[in-house]
């Protein structure tokens, strides 16, 4: 089957193109296809298919033509992938399969309907308001990060790292702790450090990230959502404008009152045969 292969800031997928829903994806499909040795390699899948015709999309098939499936690395489902979202949509208006209405363009996910904005080589998505929900710590080389528990639709924990820890000191080769009590569902932890000014925006973070199936990434948008959020409750913030710069580039993260919106670069890099297992 044809496939292409895109990225957001560094956060590679895969693209499946199955309008109908034919294809019988499964976890170890979908892991063989993000292999980087032995498959094409990415952080994630993207299945292209028609909100009417996948179950989890077709409840919102009167708002959205395209429903949104995403799996992450290992075969595991997400709820949501801000960064996966905007590369959907970049790779639904190079091929012509939809077209902004009023500027707009919504798109089904697990979370629901999301509505993407286009500007040039920039794509942003709105997505959920992130949503603290109570102080939870991460483990890593020995030392236990505390950090904030925040729901972009999917689980994040957010662990500023303490004065005299860089980021590019910490060892992301492996799975950092986490208390399973409080992330049932496991949990994508994201380190921070505070960034140099910017002009423009009400603060400027540094991000690295272990996402829960995938490992460590280039970016994480929903992530970089969670950072946003915290960053402006540090600066006694509700809404604002935040730059997180992750080792992929730069996300520019706007909470308002009511949501989010995630914009930074989307690009389709690759398409191909992909030859099944
Ligand atoms: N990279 C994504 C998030 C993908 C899902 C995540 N690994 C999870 O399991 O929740 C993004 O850009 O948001």
């Amino acid at each position: 089957m044809e496939f292409t292969k895109g990225h957001g800031t560094g956060n590679d997928f895969v693209i499946l193109p199955d309008p109908d829903g034919a294809l019988e994806l499964a976890p170890g499909l979908v892991a063989a296809i993000c292999d980087r040795r032995r498959g094409i390699g990415g952080d994630g899948v993207l299945r292209v298919v028609r909100a009417a015709k996948h179950p989890d999309g077709a409840a919102m098939a009167g708002e959205a033509e395209w429903f949104m499936d995403y799996w992450n690395s290992d075969g595991s489902f997400a709820e949501m992938c801000g960064n996966g979202a905007r590369v959907f949509v970049r790779y639904l208006l190079e091929t012509g399969l939809a077209t902004p209405a009023g500027g707009t363009l919504p798109v089904a996910t697990r979370t629901g309907v999301v509505h993407a904005r286009v500007d040039g080589e920039a794509i942003a998505v709105e997505v959920r308001r992130p949503r603290s929900y109570g102080a939870s710590a991460a483990a890593l080389g020995g030392l236990t990060l505390p950090g904030t528990a925040v729901d972009v639709g999917n689980p994040h924990l957010v662990c500023p790292l303490p004065a005299g820890l860089e980021l590019t000191a910490l060892d992301l080769t492996r799975a950092p702790g986490f208390d399973p009590a409080f992330f049932p569902a496991g949990v994508n932890v994201e380190f921070t450090a505070p960034g140099e000014p910017v002009d423009g925006v009400d603060a400027h973070v540094l991000m690295r990230v272990y996402e829960r199936g995938s490992a460590e990434t280039l970016s994480c948008g929903t992530g970089a959502c969670a950072v946003a959020a915290v960053a402006l409750h540090e600066a006694a913030r509700d809404t604002g404008t935040v730059a997180v710069d992750v080792l992929g580039g730069r996300l520019t993260v706007t909470v308002t009152p009511d949501s989010c919106w995630l914009s930074g670069p989307a690009f389709l890099v690759a398409t191909g045969t992909l030859t099944l297992p």
